[in-house]
């Protein structure tokens, strides 16, 4: 594999020196990028696209012809290893995505298993060309969703608005719910190692729905399961540390549980303070977010403002280590020239921040 030319964003989490600091976005390749809509519709849906390598790299790569990103993330979703569980994963237009079976009884939660890697081979294949493709240029991200986000999407069979089914099980049938939690978490942390060994550098967690859990539930129901994940994934690989970043949406007031999981880098959406979250975890791990993705409907000066207050919110970086991210997906509205501002005013304002 050839040398890494840009590797700001690995040294960044791992609290190493950098020149300024690196970014990428959320759902970086997606619909507000005209490129990804014209490929999407010669793949025929989104999972044609997931599951065929060459698209997948190719809109994974899309993002980075236009932008001065720092990483590029592998283009795939969280659902793909509910899918492989047997699940049937389909996308509705205009609905989001929808399991035919999903878990509704007991004896569904008993014969679930974690999946064989070999129908999650398009994802490896997709994670190894794309690497080739990239040529060293910047890191490639593989992830997962957390064993709760999972469960969560597995036990309503898609988006919900109050978690009723998911809540229900947990209040009337905690049981079955540690067993679907106790199998999404062999099965995340042997599809992570998978795409670390297939070339992924860096990988993130999503824990998208870890926020609509009670304190104490949230520690019980997911950050346990995102442990034991942590616990068994390869860290060094290629003769470098694998750094590994755990996104909760909404677990801004568990911070310093969710520091204590063994991550590299903590992910915070907006409503974090980067200066408050610092304090309060130290310099023990990275920070990574946190531009609320609104922002890029405001306006060029908005923007920069927006993005200058974030930067003077983590401030001089010193022995801590920032990545600059959105606190949350890129909207499918936004305009793409947004971006460039955002990419332009992070790698300029924030290099005062990384003088020593
Ligand atoms: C909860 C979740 C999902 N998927 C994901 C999460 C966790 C992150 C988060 O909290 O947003 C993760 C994900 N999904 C996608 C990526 C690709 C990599 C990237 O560029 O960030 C990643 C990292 C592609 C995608 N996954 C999806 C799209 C849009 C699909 C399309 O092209 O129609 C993309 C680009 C579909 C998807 N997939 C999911 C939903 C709810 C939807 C519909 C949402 C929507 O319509 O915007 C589940």
């Amino acid at each position: 594999m050839p040398e890494l030319k840009n590797d700001t964003f690995l040294r960044a989490l791992l609290r190493q020196p950098v020149p300024c600091t690196p970014l990428w976005m959320m759902r970086q390749a997606g619909r507000y990028l005209p490129e990804y809509n014209q490929t999407r519709s010669q793949a025929g849906s989104f999972m044609g696209l997931a599951q065929n390598p060459e698209y997948a790299c190719e809109v994974t790569l899309q993002p980075l012809r236009r932008f001065d990103l720092d990483a590029a993330i592998l283009f795939s979703d969280i659902l793909t290893v509910p899918d492989a569980m047997g699940l049937g994963l389909q996308f509705v237009a205009g609905e989001g995505p929808r399991f035919e079976r999903p878990l509704r009884d007991e004896a569904a939660i008993q014969a679930l298993q974690a999946p064989d890697l070999e129908r999650l081979r398009y994802v490896f294949d997709a994670v190894s060309l794309i690497r080739r493709e990239l040529a060293g240029s910047v890191p490639l991200i593989g992830f997962s969703g957390s064993p709760w986000t999972l469960a969560c999407y597995m036990v309503e069979g898609a988006g919900s608005s109050d978690y009723r089914r998911i809540k229900t099980l947990l209040y009337s049938r905690p049981d079955l719910l540690h067993r679907i939690l106790s199998v999404n978490a062999q099965a995340v942390q042997a599809y992570l190692n998978a795409q670390i060994q297939a070339g992924a550098q860096a990988v993130m967690v999503f824990d998208s729905w870890g926020g609509v859990l009670a304190d104490g539930l949230f520690q019980q129901f997911s950050l346990a399961y995102t442990r034991q994940v942590l616990d068994g994934l390869i860290r060094e690989h290629e003769g470098r540390r694998v750094p590994v970043i755990v996104f909760t949406k909404g677990g801004g007031q568990w911070i310093e549980d969710i520091a204590a999981t063994g991550c590299d880098a903590v992910g915070l959406d907006w409503t974090a303070n980067l200066a408050a979250a610092r304090r309060r975890v130290g310099d023990r791990v990275a920070l990574q977010g946190n531009l609320d993705p609104m922002t890029l409907f405001g306006g060029e000066a908005a923007i920069r403002a927006e993005v200058r207050r974030v930067l003077a919110d983590f401030g001089p970086v010193g022995s801590g280590g920032h990545v600059f991210n959105l606190g949350h997906g890129i909207s499918q509205y936004t305009p793409p020239e947004a971006v460039s501002v955002l990419v332009d005013e992070v790698h300029a304002a924030s290099r005062a921040y990384h003088e020593s």
